[in-house]
């Protein structure tokens, strides 16, 4: 299983978070990456661990003052990037052209979906990855897996139907090893988290938790 620890904005300390992840991840075979602001790109892969971007502009290099060129974070060691998180909505043209910048820069993309409509959606974008976040889960604490275990395989029976080599992740209330478990279960590839590593007292003990069933 992929564990993409998504950072957000949370007031965590990225550097250490990465660490942890660094940590944990030499206890297991599941593959771990963090996503730190774009800010902290740079000493978040210097830890050694799996970087990502949380956004990414559809440009290119130009006259684009305040944007997010793919090129500039692949520069400071993301491998990947998030694409239309539900806390950073895109238009499907500006999803479309932030997949295409992504992969001129080398990128890795998950295209991140509210549903199994919005999943088949992205997936024809040709992304490699899309997650199924229901909004009102996220942040919760209460894992889709469990709560709506339908919503993630409608979403890897909408992905799959468009575009089979499209890998599925899931997210939204994700924060322990059973909700991990359970997403396999269900047909996901991975889990997007935040909250049940950012926001924890001890990010490494969460992590822990998260790859136990790996
Ligand atoms: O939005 C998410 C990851 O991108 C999910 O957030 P939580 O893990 O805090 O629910």
């Amino acid at each position: 299983m992929f564990i993409l620890v998504n950072l957000k904005t949370y007031p965590c300390d990225p550097v250490a978070v990465a660490e942890a992840v660094a940590d944990v991840d030499e206890t297991t075979d599941a593959r771990l990456a963090v996503a730190p602001q774009a800010a902290d790109i740079a000493r978040v892969a210097d830890t050694g661990v799996e970087t990502w971007a949380q956004h990414v502009d559809p440009i290119d290099h130009g006259s684009n003052t305040g944007h997010t060129l793919a090129e500039t974070v692949a520069d400071a060691g993301a491998v990947g990037t998030l694409v239309n998180h539900s806390e950073c909505r895109q238009k499907l043209a500006d999803v479309d052209g932030a997949v295409r910048a992504a992969e001129r820069a080398g990128l890795e993309t998950v295209v991140c979906a509210n549903n199994p409509s919005q999943v088949g959606a992205a997936a024809a974008l040709g992304p490699d990855a899309v997650a199924v976040e229901p909004p009102e889960l996220i942040g919760t604490g209460t894992p889709v897996s469990k709560a709506d275990p339908e919503v993630v395989e409608g979403a890897v029976a909408a992905a799959g139907s468009v575009d089979d080599a499209v890998s599925v992740l899931c997210g939204a209330g994700i924060s322990t090893g059973e909700d991990v478990a359970a997403a396999a279960e269900l047909g996901a590839e991975g889990v997007l988290l935040a909250s049940g590593v950012a926001k924890a007292d001890d990010p490494a003990a969460a992590l822990s938790d998260l790859v136990a069933s790996q």
